[in-house]
């Protein structure tokens, strides 16, 4: 593990509490559904592909909201989510294995779990069709990756910097997320995902992460070479309970339709 003295409190706290947790009984066998299938799927229906994040709270959201994980899913598909990430880790982000299980019953595109997976057996908590792997927190990274291949998951492997993303690449990583939130400071910079896509070889499926809150920004992110983007926070919208999660789901899909009025 990389140091971490220099990561926000509160992400050193998901540190400690990730550690302290559980792996699961047995290992997981997935048969996974495909992610850039799902993205081609919308790429052709003249949608920009967005992840939507079923995200309950976060150390930086608004307030929290506890719409049953399920209805918030098919909400976001409902307003053309390419795919969803469900995050899993209970102490911060109000998460749980059990919503991830549920929501991936009730829809039919491919659901990332979204957690801080530091040990083999942190995979084996629950079946999904990507696991997120982040880079900066594991060590043995080409090892991560190939048990997560092992398992039948599409691995997501998240950077923040150019030095992240080489070792990416050379750990085999398909589907790399540029994310444009610092984990020391946990502010967000669009540029960082500029910065690091130009790096990123053709055959790798492309996803920007984080800070997307408008159709301006998803066309700039797109732009910079993005295949996908995930997005919480601007469809979870924490801070106004009621928000229409479709419609916030919605705006971003279609930012880069001649229809659309162009925010
Ligand atoms: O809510 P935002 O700014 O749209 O970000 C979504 C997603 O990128 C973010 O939740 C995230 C990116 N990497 C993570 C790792 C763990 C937990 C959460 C994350």
């Amino acid at each position: 593990m990389n140091s971490n003295t220099e990561l926000a409190p509160a992400v050193r706290s998901i540190l400690e509490a990730a550690r302290d947790r559980s792996g699961g009984d047995g290992v997981v066998d997935v048969d996974a559904r495909s992610l850039p299938d799902a993205l081609a799927a919308a790429e052709a229906d003249g949608r920009v592909p967005v992840i939507a994040e079923v995200k309950p709270t976060s150390p930086t959201a608004a307030g929290t909201r506890a719409d049953d994980p399920v209805e918030l899913a098919r909400a976001m598909v409902a307003g053309g989510a390419a795919a969803i990430s469900v995050l899993t880790e209970p102490t911060h982000f109000d998460g749980s294995p059990a919503a991830l299980t549920r929501v991936r019953e009730a829809v039919d595109v491919p659901v990332l779990r979204k957690d801080f997976v530091l040990e083999e057996d942190g995979m084996d908590v629950v079946d999904a069709d990507l696991l997120l792997l982040i880079a900066r927190f594991v060590d043995d990274l080409d090892g991560l990756v190939a048990a997560a291949r092992d398992r039948g998951f599409q691995p997501l492997v998240e950077v923040h910097d150019r030095a992240e993303l080489e070792r990416a690449i050379d750990a085999g990583a398909e589907i790399v997320g540029v994310n444009n939130r610092d984990l020391a400071r946990l502010e967000v910079d669009l540029e960082t995902f500029e910065s690091v896509a130009p790096e990123v070889p053709d055959d790798v499926t492309l996803i920007a992460e984080s800070g997307i809150s408008s159709p301006a920004d998803a066309r700039r992110m797109r732009a910079a070479g993005a295949d996908a983007l995930l997005v919480g926070s601007a469809i979870m919208d924490h801070g106004a309970g009621d928000s229409d999660v479709t419609e916030n789901t919605r705006r971003l899909a279609r930012a880069e339709s001649t229809e659309t009025e162009q925010i």
